[in-house]
């Protein structure tokens, strides 16, 4: 197990990466090409000017699939303690936050839906079918929004996650200025409002010259952070000035001591709150991915997932806390083989072997969401009590609790002086490549279309042939 203290943070890096894959980072140590960046330090509280061309300390790690990462998160600075950055005049400082995002109302339900299943690193169509992926997301959007649907209206008719989000970014500008580093806070949506594209558009205008990319995931999957950074680099590397930005990708962020003490701190806050708490069982409830993601395209998920309950099980258990636990996954979608166990067959398993008394814990996401309010605290919480659980705790998201807040405004910190320009020459296309991207263009739209048409035909039948039958 690995117990690393900082986050995983690259920069260039994985923009030049396929999402499907990490690739081997090259630098072990990497050049500081900051414009210039301004230090203070514990002692004398004098600025020092840390001048271009500094040589960082970059530390290697393996991961735990044997993939090599350039962490700067170690230690960012040749010595010294650092108390706070500040920047130069011509400096402005970008924190861009990646989520999820959520239907605001009932009626965004099936667009958000279709968003999501719109993605390439949500439904993974080998490359010759990827022209099926759009019909293919219009059906399955279609299909899933009514039963989506019911899980909103009954947490208020939408998605916490925007309200709670841009309370985070807020909270985290305030916890930087505490710092001294004074920086504007981007709330960045992979499928709704505000989309990533968005905030992008607002860093460009608001020129800013540095920038933190900061996802709100403390583990790393392909279907949520690698997405994320997948639309970055994309708008990134097509665009002139954004190339050129100096930019520092937090990748992971669950080993940091920081995020493990407020994870602890709430679990310990939830287990007294129960009549019976050192025989409760801690049950940690993570969202899935399919499990193909992990066996065949390499995503660290599954292990960052362990090595995190293991890291914050070590911290309970270092103040006196030594319940039994377990982790277990959630919210599958479609036929597939997810990860294992699944969270509703532990739950009725618990009951039957006489488990009591058990405190949930969703540990893949920081903020409270459908699946933390309807899932778990309604499906889930029924399941417990008929399975013959008596006493059911839940532990709260994260949200905007200080000390967590605190230590992403760390995280930001740390990650500042490794920022590098995404600019990737290799990137040039000629025209007659773009002659045959837009040839294949058309033809990928006009097959596409004629499978959407029969895709939503064969629906429409379906649905009629229900109605005359029932
Ligand atoms: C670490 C967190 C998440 C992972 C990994 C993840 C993978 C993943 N999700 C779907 C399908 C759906 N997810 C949905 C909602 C949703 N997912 C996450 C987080 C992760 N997803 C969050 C925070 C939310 C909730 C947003 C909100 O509005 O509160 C949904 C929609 C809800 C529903 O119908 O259940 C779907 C669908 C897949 C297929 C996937 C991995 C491939
Ligand atoms: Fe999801």
């Amino acid at each position: 197990m690995e117990a690393a203290a900082g986050s995983r943070i690259v920069s260039q890096i994985n923009f030049n990466q396929n999402s499907a894959s990490f690739r081997e980072s090259k630098s072990m140590s990497t050049l500081f090409n900051a414009s210039k960046i301004s230090v203070r330090s514990n002692s004398n509280n004098k600025t020092k000017s840390i001048a271009r061309g500094l040589s960082l300390n970059c530390s290697v790690q393996k991961d735990f699939v044997g993939r090599t990462f350039a962490s700067t998160g170690v230690c960012n600075y040749p010595s010294g303690v650092i108390e706070s950055i500040s920047h130069t005049a011509e400096e402005k400082i970008g924190v861009i936050l990646l989520n999820l995002g959520g239907p605001d109302t009932l009626q965004d339900v099936q667009p958000f839906l279709f968003n999501l299943f719109a993605d390439p690193d949500i439904i993974r169509l080998p490359r010759m079918f990827r022209f099926l992926q759009r019909p293919l997301a219009q059906l399955i959007s279609t299909l899933r929004a009514p039963k989506s649907k019911e899980g909103y209206a009954a947490i208020g008719g939408g998605s916490p996650l925007r309200k709670i989000t841009n309370e985070q970014a807020n909270a985290i500008k305030l916890a930087l200025e505490a710092k001294e580093v004074t920086a504007s806070v981007y709330v960045a949506m992979r499928y709704w409002h505000p989309f990533t594209e968005e905030a992008v558009h607002q860093i460009k205008r608001d020129g800013i010259t540095r920038l933190v990319v900061l996802p709100l995931y403390p583990q790393y999957s392909i279907s949520t952070t690698g997405s994320s950074i997948n639309v970055l680099r994309d708008m990134f590397r097509s665009d002139a000035s954004l190339s050129k930005l100096p930019v520092a990708i937090i990748q992971s962020w669950y080993q940091r001591q920081g995020y493990i003490n407020s994870m602890a701190d709430l679990i310990e806050k939830e287990l007294e709150t129960l009549p019976t708490p050192q025989e409760t069982m801690i049950f940690f409830s993570a969202h899935g991915v399919p499990v193909s993601y992990v066996e065949n395209a390499g995503d660290p998920y599954r292990d960052q997932m362990e090595d995190c309950i293991f890291l914050i099980m070590q911290e309970l258990k270092s103040r006196g806390v030594n319940n039994d636990h377990t982790l277990a996954y959630q919210s599958r979608v479609g036929p597939v083989q997810w990860l294992k166990p699944y969270t509703d067959e532990v739950l009725v398993e618990l009951g039957r072997q006489g488990v009591k008394s058990l405190l949930a814990v969703p540990v893949s996401f920081v903020s409270e969401h459908i699946e933390t309010l309807e899932e778990i605290d309604m499906e889930y919480r029924e399941l417990a009590l008929e399975s013959g659980i008596v006493n059911w705790g839940r532990v709260p998201a994260l949200n905007c609790t200080s000390s967590f807040i605190a230590d992403m405004a760390d995280a930001v910190i740390e990650a500042l002086p490794s920022a590098l320009a995404i600019s990737n020459p290799s990137d040039t296309t000629t025209s007659e490549e773009t002659d045959n991207d837009l040839l294949g263009y058309v033809v990928k739209i006009f097959f596409g279309s004629i499978v959407a048409f029969f895709l939503l035909l064969s629906l429409k039948a379906a649905s009629a042939l229900r109605k005359y039958v029932i």
